[in-house]
């Protein structure tokens, strides 16, 4: 195999490993219990999109949902991480999108089924660069933000995180062994919002970066 560069995480082909209402904020506008554990669910690498690619809203939807969130790249993997070490496991970030077919998602919850088509469709990943640890000192500090149609949407910071990032990276990996290359997406704060076929998604990271995706149909 030839060696791999972390900074294209998303060619790796590795697990995408998401947190489900990790703010308290976003989990009360859905009318949702505060967790007192994480709650996980997957993503497979075909979900990744990058910056001048579409997100293709699924046939199936009438509800797709931005979900802004900061996603941390491990580069060296582990099992049972204690929190105390968790930091030595990342090797940086990524702002990312939890696309979500909420519609979906509803269905999903009432019948008490997984929630794969309303989160892990081609495309529902879009991801920016890979941003080195280094470029942000403090994960559980940093302020995110996402624009429709340049509307604000959603803003906040990374310390409304209810489970902290050593504590995500150790809980995880108590029960499925991270590897270099997998992408941790930490939830989303409050502000989810429906996206329409033509809308222009715009978000950042304050001071570290920005990007932007497109809204489509697939072809049929
Ligand atoms: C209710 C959700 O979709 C959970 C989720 O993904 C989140 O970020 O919170
Ligand atoms: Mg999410």
């Amino acid at each position: 195999m030839t060696a791999q560069n972390i900074s294209r995480f998303w060619e790796w082909g590795r697990k995408i490993i998401c947190v489900g209402r990790n703010y308290a904020d976003h989990a009360k506008e859905l009318k949702n219990a505060i967790p007192t554990e994480p709650i996980l669910f997957l993503k497979p690498p075909s979900a990744y999109v990058r910056e001048g690619s579409p997100i293709l809203v699924p046939v199936y939807t009438s509800n797709l949902h931005h979900e802004v969130e900061l996603g941390v790249v491990i580069g060296k993997g582990g099992t049972a991480i204690p929190q105390s070490a968790a930091m030595e496991h990342v090797a940086g970030y990524a702002l990312c999108l939890d696309m979500t077919a909420r519609d979906i998602q509803d269905e999903c919850k009432s019948k008490g089924l997984p929630w794969t088509l309303a989160k892990a469709f081609n495309t529902s990943c879009p991801v920016s660069e890979f941003i080195p640890k280094e470029s942000i000192p403090d994960p559980g500090n940093v302020k995110l933000w996402l624009k429709v149609n340049d509307r604000l949407r959603q803003s906040g910071c990374t310390s409304q995180m209810i489970f902290s990032i050593p504590y995500l990276i150790s809980y995880i990996s108590d029960f499925i062994t991270l590897e270099a290359g997998d992408l941790i997406l930490t939830g989303t704060p409050k502000g989810v919002s429906a996206v329409q076929e033509h809308d222009e998604l715009q978000a950042g990271i304050e001071d570290v970066v920005t990007m932007s995706f497109r809204v489509d149909r697939p072809e049929q």
